[in-house]
């Protein structure tokens, strides 16, 4: 496991570090999959609407964050800000540095993301949405050419 965590680490340090020009990019980006926002404004949204969104919106948040509990009692995983000071691997008090968000601030197991699950789902719902809206939107856009091109002769 400590190798898993070590290498954890070492990702973390480098999308601090590297991607610090990317941080407001990313922030909202996970701040849109947040599942607070999913149950607080795109549940009640979709749900209006588009029934059927806004229920596999809801089903698919409720599933994932039962399956994260589920797996989280399992794992019981460390997170990588309380690991770092616990571990022996790091000689000398050298323990790594990292940087805490208000997300990352979370006293549960942390393993696996409770976070990276929700939004995932958030993100697959919505896309999916939005690409069958465009495609339906495109094949009733070629029918109405079709037949408009039919009714002209062409
Ligand atoms: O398990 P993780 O990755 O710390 O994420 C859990 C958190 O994920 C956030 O997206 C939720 O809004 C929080 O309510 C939840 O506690």
């Amino acid at each position: 496991m400590d190798f898993l965590h070590r290498n954890g680490v070492l990702i973390i340090q480098h999308l601090q570090k590297d991607y610090r020009a990317y941080y407001n990019f990313l922030h909202f980006m996970s701040n849109i999959g947040d599942s607070r926002n999913m149950f607080f404004i795109y549940f009640p949204l979709w749900f209006q609407l588009n029934q059927t969104v806004g229920t596999k919106m809801i089903w698919v948040a409720v599933i994932g964050d039962w399956f994260n509990l589920i797996f989280k009692w399992i794992l019981f995983g460390h997170r990588p800000y309380w690991w770092v000071q616990e571990t022996q691997i790091y000689p000398n008090h050298s323990s790594p540095c990292f940087e805490q968000f208000p997300t990352t601030c979370e006293t549960g197991p942390g393993s696996p993301s409770g976070h990276a699950m929700g939004s995932s789902c958030v993100w697959y719902v919505m896309v999916t949405a939005a690409l069958s809206h465009t495609i339906c939107g495109m094949d009733k856009f070629s029918i109405t050419l079709h037949r408009h091109a039919g009714g002209r002769g062409l």
